[in-house]
């Protein structure tokens, strides 16, 4: 809701509404339970869709990822517990706990492995200690709900998940609201970035502009525009947020003056 809020929606929910009109983007939005996103979304009720990309694979619906939305992020792991099955192999014959039962089940047949998946609707975890599976597969973010249950996660994980953006597959939409899923996508992608970039500015001498220029490179290349101070010019260039102390450590190694990092509320790159 934060991101689609930053993208200029009107989502003001109160409690318990489960749709709401945004009269201003000619957008309406609708709350369902995580499950029911790519039913509505592949069956064309709903041309667009955010949930997680995991529960999309499960669902087995004609809807398509189109954007990652880098939040909710999560592994979907086998796990056992200490000393019981440890490789993806020995599941053959096994009882594998899982709410995600055809992402699993197409996993194993892709490696001719034949277990009987049992299927539950949460709290897997506890499955292993109440006898009624040998292995869970579920999903993975800090572990705790794994440790806490004794179990140890194996195999390569299943699949790397986060929020998603997903449209109907097939089936085409209106020209006009075709425009309208490119507005949306443009506009959270406009964010994302914002989120993930800086703007950095600085001042330097122009006869260590070329090593400056390496360091922050830019997404094209760095405006630079000359001081009225003769041998001076300043830097204007969009960095990544992650490791800009470390950037702004190695500019002021070389003579760097006046850094600043500017937060952005928006953009378009
Ligand atoms: N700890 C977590 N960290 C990150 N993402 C998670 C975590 N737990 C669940 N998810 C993601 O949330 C999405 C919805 O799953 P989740 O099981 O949370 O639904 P739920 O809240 O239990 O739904 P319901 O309304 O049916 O109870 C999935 O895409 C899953 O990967
Ligand atoms: O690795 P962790 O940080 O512990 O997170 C993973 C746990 O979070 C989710 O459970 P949720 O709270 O949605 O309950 P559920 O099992 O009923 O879906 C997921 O199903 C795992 O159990
Ligand atoms: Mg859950």
């Amino acid at each position: 809701m934060q991101l689609l809020t930053d993208a200029g929606y009107q989502l003001h929910r109160n409690n318990r509404e489960l749709s709401m009109l945004d009269r201003a983007n000619g957008v309406e939005f609708f709350f369902q339970r995580p499950k029911d996103i790519a039913v509505y979304v592949g069956s064309g009720a709903l041309d667009v869709g955010i949930t997680g990309r995991d529960l999309l694979m499960d669902s087995g619906e004609a809807a398509k990822e189109i954007l990652p939305l880098g939040f909710a992020k999560s592994k979907f792991r086998f796990a056992a517990k200490p000393g019981g099955v440890s490789d993806v192999a020995a599941l053959d014959g096994r009882r594998v706990a899982t709410s995600y039962p055809t992402l699993v089940g197409k996993y194993l047949v892709g490696r001719g492995v034949t277990a009987n998946l049992v299927k539950l609707e949460g709290a897997v975890e506890n499955a292993v200690k109440l006898g009624l599976a040998d292995a869970v597969a579920d999903v993975v973010e800090t572990g705790t709900s794994l440790r806490n249950a004794g179990l140890v996660a194996f195999g390569e994980p299943i699949l790397a998940s986060e929020a998603v953006l997903a449209r109907t597959e097939g089936g085409k939409l209106s020209p006009e609201l075709e425009v309208a899923v490119e507005v949306l996508v443009q506009r959270l992608q406009g964010v994302l970035h914002a989120r993930e970039f800086v703007l950095i500015d600085y001042v330097c001498r122009t006869d260590v502009v070329d090593r400056a220029c390496e360091l922050t490179p830019g997404r094209e290349s760095p405006t630079l525009s000359p001081l009225a101070k003769e041998g001076w010019v300043a830097v204007r260039s969009l960095v990544e947020r992650q490791g800009i102390q470390r950037r702004m450590d190695e500019l002021t190694k070389i003579g760097a003056e006046a850094i600043l990092v500017t937060k952005l509320e928006a953009c378009r790159i």
